[in-house]
């Protein structure tokens, strides 16, 4: 299996997170990168290839210009606004407010288009947002042209990213990205199947009225899990998209055993949709010494979740989105993918 991967994507330094009431080092590290790297390498899974640079016209094709606008100019008019750190929103148009207009302060146009506040813009976002869905585009290009499934190590993560917010460490959907581009290269429908402790809000977002793309995800009940405000059981698609969207909410510590039986569920809805692509978020958060989350994965488990998926019978192309187990991460990826292949 070929990986795809940028150096671009350690562009994003970020300095700081807020996190339980204090600016902490961000979870979501380039180390993460590192550790993946290494046991890449060390698997022989497959060459590691840099992707070409696709532009911004597969962006645009999910995501909303004046917010992509905004992505490239916010650290810049920051700065120029006279701020010294990080650009980090403290104000939302929140919900006694209103939204359908956009502040020409760059403070009030950072919490416009901000789902969170832990997710800081700094120098070199933009740039790795753009490595990082250069490689899943990358990915799905060698996929689609193949056959063969591929993994896109993207960094930043996309799937908290939604038409026009970022949040969540996301800022580009790289899932969306891909899955749109494989639409117009002729897939008549694609399943994004978004394993991430974490509910993919800003896929669901996307593809929500939409019918050729199935976005189904198992994750932390949102009752009490990050992102709180979407992932609920009842949110099905609407209009066209009604039942091609499915959610999976599971409480904390829920057993590897009941995870895996609700995946049944979830295959078993991408194979009855007649999906020509599976697009993976893959976060390995569900991992049991996850710091952020609250699923009970040990690596071993792992290489069970590639071999099941496998089992889809369709081209897969993995994507990265979280873990932030730094020193298990790199054998938790290599555990799915070896696992698929053997
Ligand atoms: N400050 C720690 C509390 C958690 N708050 C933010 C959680 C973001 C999760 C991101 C992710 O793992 O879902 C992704 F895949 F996008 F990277
Ligand atoms: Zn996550």
């Amino acid at each position: 299996m070929l990986t795809f991967y940028s150096e671009d994507s350690r562009l994003r330094q970020a300095r700081t997170e807020l996190h339980d009431g204090a600016l902490v080092t961000p979870f979501e590290c380039p180390e993460r990168l590192d550790l993946v790297l290494k046991h890449l390498r060390q698997s022989g899974l497959g060459d590691i290839r840099t992707p070409s640079a696709y532009g911004l016209a597969p962006v645009l094709a999910v995501h909303d210009k004046e917010y992509v606008t905004f992505l490239a100019n916010c650290w810049q008019a920051w700065g120029a606004a006279g701020h010294k750190g990080e650009a980090i929103p403290n104000i939302w148009p929140a919900r006694t407010m209103r939204s359908d207009r956009i502040p020409r302060s760059i403070s009030g146009q950072l919490g416009y288009y901000a789902l969170a506040a832990e997710t800081s813009i700094s120098e070199g976002t933009f740039e790795a947002a753009m490595a990082s869905k250069d490689v899943a585009l990358g990915a799905l290009e060698h996929t689609l042209k193949t056959g063969e499934p591929s993994f896109g190590l993207c960094r930043p993560p996309g799937h908290h990213a939604a038409y026009d917010q970022f949040g969540g460490y996301c800022f580009f959907n790289n899932a969306a990205i891909a899955a749109q581009r494989a639409l117009e290269a002729g897939k008549r429908r694609v399943a994004i199947l978004d394993v991430d402790f974490h509910h993919g809000n800003g896929t669901q977002q996307i593809f929500y009225q939409r019918d050729d793309v199935l976005f189904i995800s198992l994750h932390g009940d949102p009752e009490v899990t990050f992102p709180y405000y979407l992932g609920y059981a009842d949110e099905n698609g609407e209009g066209r998209g009604e039942g091609f969207n499915v959610n999976y909410p599971l409480p904390p510590g829920t057993s590897v055993a009941t995870w895996m039986a609700t995946l049944e569920q979830a295959l078993a809805t991408i194979e009855a949709a007649e999906c020509e692509l599976l697009i993976v978020s893959l976060g390995v958060d569900i991992f049991e010494g996850d710091p952020i989350s609250a699923f009970t994965f040990t690596s071993a488990d792992f290489t069970v979740l590639g071999q099941r998926l496998a089992q889809a019978g369709l081209p897969c192309v993995f994507l990265m989105e979280g873990g932030y187990a730094v020193d298990a991460i790199g054998v938790n990826v290599v555990n799915v993918l070896q696992g698929f292949e053997q």
